[in-house]
């Protein structure tokens, strides 16, 4: 699905990733973690073939950035910003069938099939936003609007997705439900590959597979989740003791209390 080697991406003569690494396989829905400005967004960039590295390859679905035409790629590719710059009051239908244009406005003259518009409601109802579909994007809550971006990130039905922060500005149970729809999503769409990205351990769904941990534009650990969310990698990525849990297939983290001395 997707292959990053000897990443480095240089920006006004910063280095803000530094030989990254790292390959994804079908069906495999990554975690990709790590402390504010470790570069995080910058190598969703890249996965998204939104930018191009410095030096180093990207492969995405097997064709790589810089040699394929980029428009093609990202329809492939479902990208899911909860910071979507859409203005007008859009209904969340319209704002998923945006998906198949790749826009964030309808797109002028330009109508769905009857099969795709069956397909975005589908989707709607997938995603538990059934009730919302005429709805306008101004209206509706944050979490309510995740849902609708996941809809439109699917409905191109895409081999690759990408999450940015997807729980950012969700109350504890509009966050649980975008889980469950994660959790879901993963038995609909097996073979679906996603790599999201957070700060919260608490945010990844039960179904994760494999995790990446980034600091200072450097990969420190990438593998199964199981060998990478440890107590140990954690604290070293984000700088501080932090313990970790994994309990009914979710983690948390709290501060590590240093045992004082007697
Ligand atoms: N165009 C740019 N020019 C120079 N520096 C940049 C540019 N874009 C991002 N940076 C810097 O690159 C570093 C990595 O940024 P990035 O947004 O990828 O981090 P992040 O891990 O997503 O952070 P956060 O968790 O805070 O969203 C930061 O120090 C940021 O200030």
């Amino acid at each position: 699905m997707l292959e990053l080697k000897d990443v480095d991406f240089v920006r006004d003569g910063k280095p803000l990733l530094s030989g990254v690494t790292l390959t994804v396989g079908e069906g495999e829905r990554w975690a990709l973690l790590g402390p504010n400005g470790a570069g995080k967004s910058t190598m969703l960039g890249l996965c998204g073939a939104v930018t191009h590295p410095t030096r180093g390859t990207v492969e995405i679905l097997g064709r790589r950035l810089g040699t394929v035409d980029i428009r093609t790629l990202r329809e492939s590719i479902g990208h899911v910003n909860p910071r979507h710059p859409l203005r007008s009051p859009l209904s969340i239908r319209d704002v998923v069938l945006t998906g198949l244009t790749g826009t964030i406005e309808r797109m002028a003259r330009w109508e769905p099939t009857p099969a795709q518009s069956a397909r975005a409601l589908e989707l709607i109802d997938l995603l538990g936003v059934g009730a919302l579909a005429d709805a306008p994007w101004t209206t509706i809550s944050q979490g309510e609007r995740g849902r609708a971006l996941i809809a439109r990130a699917l409905i191109s039905d895409p081999q690759l997705m990408l999450l940015d922060e997807p729980s950012t500005g969700l109350d504890v149970a509009a966050r649980e439900q975008l889980l469950e729809v994660l959790d879901q999503i993963h038995t609909t769409h097996p073979h679906l590959a996603w790599i999201l990205v957070t700060h919260h351990l608490e945010e990844l769904p039960t179904c994760t597979t494999h995790a990446a941990l980034i600091r200072d534009g450097q990969l420190l650990a990438a593998g199964p989740v199981d060998e990478v969310i440890t107590t140990d990698l954690i604290s070293t990525t984000f700088a501080h003791p932090i313990a970790i849990t994994h309990h009914a297939g979710r983690w948390t983290a709290t501060t590590r209390r240093r045992t004082q001395p007697n």
